[in-house]
């Protein structure tokens, strides 16, 4: 469990991340949106050890990480995917999986001369769990592939296979959906759902893609210019109004969120149309 205890950020005079409170709970999908601005990513980047808080604290499963750099983090399972650096475009998926696991013996040269027995138990060990890990996310076909090759999606789905090397408890996902298609973000979501339910691990997802969000997410926090603005299921944040107003500046909150459309969203506050009559299916999970 994450708790984010009156966490605050400013950059000059712009109070970025403003006293936010809220908690990540263990074994849930939290879902974290808001328009552009509203200080997402800023608050990842605090709870994941990028940046250091001007106020406030972060608990990790009850002790305080507040400040703590992110290597430390990941090794205590707090990781932000893209933390694990990104791919390796001219290395194979595989080699990009096995570089993961910190602290590998065969790291030490003087271990590779004069305990070469461990090592080579400890990579048979690791490649074993790399097979497993790309059979989990049907990313075996594409094994021997160099990573730069790999779709957007493909991409995605990798860096998720990185957090499972290391078996992470607790995964910030910073858009998963972005430029994702349709099919792979259909095997994107799987991945998420099944590591949380059958696997245990905690998420904390920003996304714009409100579809996705609907579907896994819940409870769902929204943050507006730097605050939390209000926290539920997906139906409570649909039927806010002030969560219209935040997305779409207050023009058309009349015709209610169901209505919102993802360009809306990603409008963020200055995105009031005067559609009335739009409708968007992404809405409705
Ligand atoms: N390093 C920085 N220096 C100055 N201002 C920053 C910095 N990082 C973020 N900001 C500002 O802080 C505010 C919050 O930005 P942040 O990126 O956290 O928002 P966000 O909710 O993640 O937005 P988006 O959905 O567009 O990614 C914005 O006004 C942004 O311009």
């Amino acid at each position: 469990m994450i708790q984010i205890e009156g966490v605050s950020k400013a950059f000059g005079g712009l109070r970025a991340v403003d006293s936010v409170h809220f908690t990540v709970a263990t074994g849930g999908i939290t879902g974290l949106i808001g328009p552009n601005g509203a200080g997402k990513t800023t608050l990842f980047s605090i709870l994941a050890g990028f940046l250091h808080p001007d106020e406030g604290r972060v608990i990790l499963d009850g002790e305080d990480v507040t400040g703590l750099p992110p290597h430390k983090l990941f090794h205590r399972g707090l990781v932000r995917t893209f933390q694990i650096p990104k791919e390796f475009s001219r290395m194979t998926v595989r080699d990009n999986l096995m570089i993961v696991p910190p602290g590998q013996s065969g790291e030490v040269l003087a271990n590779a001369w004069f305990r070469w027995g461990a090592v080579r138990r400890e990579d048979t060990r690791v490649r074993a769990k790399v097979d497993e890990v790309l059979e989990f996310l049907n990313l075996t076909h594409v094994a021997d592939e160099l990573a730069g090759n790999l779709s957007g999606g493909q991409k995605k789905l990798l860096e998720l296979g990185r957090t499972m090397m290391i078996d992470a408890k607790v995964v910030l996902l910073d858009e998963p959906g972005a430029g994702v298609n349709r099919t792979l973000l259909n095997n994107i979501r799987d991945a998420i759902r099944r590591l949380n339910q059958d696997r245990g691990y905690t998420f904390c997802l920003i996304e714009h893609d409100m579809d996705l969000i609907a579907q896994l997410c819940d409870p769902v926090v929204v943050m507006a210019q730097g605050q939390v603005l209000t926290q539920g299921s997906m139906d409570e944040i649909r039927a806010n109004t002030e969560v219209q107003d935040a997305y779409l500046g207050g023009g058309v909150s009349g015709r209610g969120v169901s209505a919102m459309t993802d360009d809306d969203i990603g409008k963020g506050g200055n995105g009031a149309t005067d559609g009335a009559d739009e409708t968007d299916e992404e809405w409705r999970p």
